[in-house]
């Protein structure tokens, strides 16, 4: 059950189901303030995936979709999974592009201790719908002088 209304004005994502992934829960945002909205593994439901410790794992998500223009999608980690598991994205957040046609997929790793297995319609990720902005890449042979200048990676303390 969405807690977006149907009425709802604000951007619309097309999601379209693949074969692989019928009958799976379509991602939807679980509260009213919701950030991401729940990835369900689109594993058979005979072949559980056992994601053994220090593995990885490209998992399908059974849907391709359309991102409005100007916006991206990102898969980022459960905190729960993260927090029980120690499975997490990893290459999180994961970028998905506006332009992208392909099956949207979840890249996970076991950094836990035991086996973890993904059964069919688990909740392995979530996805955030984010705003992006593109520039014009100017090539120049000087840039401003600012207080930081060069310094980072701790060098205002800690
Ligand atoms: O977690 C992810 C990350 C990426 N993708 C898909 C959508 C994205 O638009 C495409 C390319 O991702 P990315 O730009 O991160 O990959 P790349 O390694 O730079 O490959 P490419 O050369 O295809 O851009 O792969 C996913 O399905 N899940």
């Amino acid at each position: 059950m969405s807690a977006i209304s149907p009425e709802y004005l604000g951007p619309v994502l097309n999601l379209k189901r693949l074969p692989h992934g019928a009958g799976l829960d379509v991602p939807a945002y679980e509260t009213a303030g919701a950030a991401g909205m729940d990835l369900r593994a689109a594993v058979g439901d005979d072949e559980p995936m056992a994601l053994a410790p220090g593995a990885r794992a490209l998992l399908p998500t059974g849907f391709v979709m359309e991102i409005p223009p100007g916006f991206e999608a990102q898969i980022r980690p459960r905190s729960g999974l993260a927090f029980k598991n120690g499975v997490t994205c990893l290459n999180t957040p994961g970028t998905i592009d506006s332009d992208y046609r392909g099956e949207v997929k979840v890249l996970l790793v076991n950094l836990g201790q035991e086996d973890f297995v993904i059964t069919r319609g688990m909740r392995i990720a979530q996805m955030v719908i984010a705003p992006v902005t593109q520039v014009r890449v100017a090539e120049v042979t000087e840039t401003s002088d600012t207080a930081r200048g060069a310094g980072g990676f701790g060098s205002t303390g800690v």
